[in-house]
């Protein structure tokens, strides 16, 4: 299977989809080739490729965060429940509300357990009393499968988890605003394979929650664990996409081959 062939109707269809979007950086040299993609609620999206081949670029089309880097241009359409968000109207600080992003590195607020959840929906004037506040603590920390390791310690400081206990932090932290997508962008790579295990249940169970995910990894067996769909890009191309099942077993295009095989990566 090569690009998704998306139209407007197609995208309609999606929660989500990118149609022929493009980047430029430094106004000239396109790291990203046009790329249609679409995502649904309640799936993982595993985004794959060599090193350098447009994965992040991509991932961080979808909430924009292109945007922030200077002379840095992304073309083509991104709609979100149906409208395109590629315009300059688009309101930045409401986007990101219903659309979460974790990063590689945990980067937990220098803060309590507790107010790192709450610190964003306060801001959003989404927490109205106590209760109401000590609710979305817990639902957030037991989403992000925290809640037992720390319900006894909320009020000590969050740079005290260990690293993996700091990524799932952040994962509850997005949870809280209680988004329709969330980007992962290698959310592993600090972590041990005990943290890494534990993160990738937390992102298998919030897709399954409804969440529509889209993760970046390195990690071919990370793609295969975590996964129901998968898009493999090189040199700035989507090359091929498809269930992670089909994408793994029987991949169709050569340097998909190679690249599962180890030739190159
Ligand atoms: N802020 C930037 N300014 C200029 N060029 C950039 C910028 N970010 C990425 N690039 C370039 O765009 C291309 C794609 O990079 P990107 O980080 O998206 O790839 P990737 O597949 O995520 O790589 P990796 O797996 O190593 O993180 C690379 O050639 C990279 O050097």
């Amino acid at each position: 299977m090569t690009q998704d062939n998306t139209t407007q109707a197609a995208a309609d269809a999606h929660l989500l989809s990118t149609v022929d979007v493009t980047v430029r950086y430094d106004h000239t040299h396109e790291a990203l080739h046009p790329t249609s993609l679409g995502f649904d609620a309640g799936t993982c999206t595993a985004l794959i490729g060599p090193s350098g081949c447009g994965k992040s670029t991509f991932l961080r089309c979808i909430n924009l965060m292109n945007r922030e880097i200077p002379r840095c241009d992304v073309g083509g359409s991104i709609y979100y429940h149906g409208h395109d968000v590629n315009t300059p109207r688009e309101n930045l600080f409401e986007l990101r509300k219903s659309i979460g992003m974790v990063f590689q590195q945990p980067t937990p607020f220098r803060k309590s357990i507790r107010e790192n959840i709450l610190f964003a929906p306060r801001r959003h004037g989404r927490v109205a009393g106590r209760d109401e506040a000590d609710a979305l603590v817990e639902e957030s920390l037991r989403q992000a499968a925290l809640w037992d390791e720390v319900k006894d310690k909320l009020d000590r400081s969050a740079l005290a988890l260990s690293g993996g206990q700091q990524q799932r932090l952040c994962i509850a932290r997005t949870l809280a605003m209680r988004p329709d997508v969330v980007l992962f962008d290698e959310p592993c790579s600090a972590l041990d394979p005990i943290s890494t295990f534990a993160v990738e249940e937390t992102i298998r169970q919030i897709a399954d929650s409804g969440i529509c995910c889209v993760i970046v990894t390195h990690n071919m067996e990370q793609a295969k664990r975590v996964s129901d769909r998968t898009a493999f890009f090189y040199m700035g191309d989507m090359v091929e996409t498809g269930a992670t099942r089909q994408v793994f077993l029987d991949p169709q295009d050569q340097r998909l081959v190679d690249y599962l095989t180890g030739r190159f990566g």
